[in-house]
């Protein structure tokens, strides 16, 4: 029996065989503007009899029904940061750019910054947002820009910064001037060999201290929203620890330059040396304050959240626990938990159907008793049956999920 239970957007349906209901949203109040907005839900199953208009509505407001408290996302100007992360395509992408899109339909002047090595913002919204600049996106009411960072760029800079302080430039600087003890010390802090070959969370720790830089300059101060959409678990969990890591290193470089800066000045006085040496500081010391702000900003209650990202399976759900027990730990703000591509509500289902959604429904059993999960604002996203391309459909599932 073929079978299908779908939601779908009315700027979609061209086939509608069965369209058993129409729910209008009552829109939140705006910031500035908001265009009211309907969607269709439509489900159809072709052997079996039609559904009725009232479990229709009565079973997909199931789905949806726990709002996402989007009234509180979007109150108030003051900048508000909002990460979504989870495993590698659960819909990270999809939810952080309707949420972006949400965030410039409703007053909002928004970014949307992708820190994952492998970009698919450019793909969300069918526009080409490469080159590691602010792209302007074409569609939403108010302002909608994308940067998508280039990981590979900013390490070639944070290491050229690193390297004439306290990498291999200086360790070989040193040993040639017979102070092989400090050249140990360099040596205990592997910055060279983490940047050789650097450990997953590296790139995204670079990449989100690259977004600090760029939030320090005017262009970027017409901003209240900023939304990442950040790489998969592993490399999150590892990011949150790097800033220290990183913070410590360098905060360590920085005592041994000063350190040995008597030693060396008339050294490198006599090379001329002496200005590149202290720009390279200076840059450093930057990056170290950058550093710092990113883990501050990853714990500021008040103008940040991490949301969880999950699809309803076993593997995700159990990894989206481990993530959510690590953001406590590191004591990251974490309120809300999307679990997407829920399969919509249908009276019959074929076998295939049957099977998956008692697999869901295992793995919302799961949420419901994980005790760091559980206590998590849950929103339930449907699986939509097109594909999420382009601001429309952002839009269609942005207006879904952020309620
Ligand atoms: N609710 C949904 N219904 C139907 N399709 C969806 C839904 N959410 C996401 N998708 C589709 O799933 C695919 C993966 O989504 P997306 O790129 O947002 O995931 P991701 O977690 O960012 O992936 P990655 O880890 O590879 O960056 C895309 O084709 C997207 O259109």
């Amino acid at each position: 029996m073929a079978c299908r239970s779908v939601i779908s957007s009315s700027l979609h349906m061209t086939n509608s065989i069965a369209i058993k209901g129409v729910l209008s949203f009552a829109p939140n109040p705006p910031l500035l503007h908001r265009v009211p907005k309907a969607v269709t839900f439509v489900s159809f199953c072709s052997s079996t009899k039609p559904l009725t208009k009232s479990f229709q509505v009565r079973s997909v407001a199931s789905t949806t029904e726990a709002a996402s408290g989007f009234d509180e996302m979007v109150s108030g100007t003051k900048r508000k940061y909002y990460m979504l992360g989870g495993k590698g395509g659960v819909g990270k992408t999809s939810c952080a750019a309707s949420l972006a899109v949400k965030f410039a339909n409703n007053g909002h002047p928004t970014l949307v910054v992708s820190t994952d090595p492998a970009h698919s913002l450019s793909d969300s919204f069918a526009q080409d947002l490469t080159g590691g600049a602010l792209v302007p996106v074409e569609g939403p009411d108010y302002p909608l820009f994308a940067l998508e960072i280039n990981p590979e760029k900013s390490r070639e800079e944070f290491r050229n910064a690193a390297q004439k302080n306290g990498g291999t430039g200086v360790k070989d600087f040193m040993d040639g001037m017979g102070l092989g003890m400090i050249a140990d010390q360099l040596g205990e802090l592997k910055l060279g060999e983490l940047l050789d070959s650097p450990p997953p969370g590296l790139d995204e720790a670079i990449a989100i201290s690259k977004v600090m830089q760029f939030l320090e300059s005017p262009e970027y101060s017409m901003f209240s929203r900023i939304v990442f959409d950040t790489a998969p678990t592993g490399h999150t969990l590892r990011l949150l620890s790097l800033p220290d890591f990183l913070d410590a290193s360098i905060g360590k470089i920085l005592k041994l330059r000063q350190k040995i800066a008597s030693a060396t000045s008339a050294i490198k006085s006599v090379f001329g040396k002496e200005e590149t040496q202290q720009n390279a500081s200076d840059k450093l010391e930057k990056l170290r304050e950058r550093m710092i702000k990113v883990r501050d900003l990853f714990r500021d209650t008040d103008s940040t959240e991490f949301v969880i990202v999950t699809i309803p399976t076993v593997m995700a759900v159990s990894e989206s626990s481990r993530l959510s027990a690590s953001l406590k730990k590191e004591n990251v703000p974490v309120k809300r938990l999307i679990v997407n591509q829920i399969l919509p509500p249908s009276t019959s289902d074929c076998k295939f159907c049957a099977m998956k959604r008692k697999d869901q429904m295992r793995a919302l059993d799961i949420i419901q008793n994980d005790p760091g999960l559980s206590s998590l604002l849950m929103i339930q996203a449907p699986l939509v049956d097109v594909e999420i391309r382009g601001v429309p459909a952002l839009r269609f599932l942005g207006d879904i999920i952020w309620k």
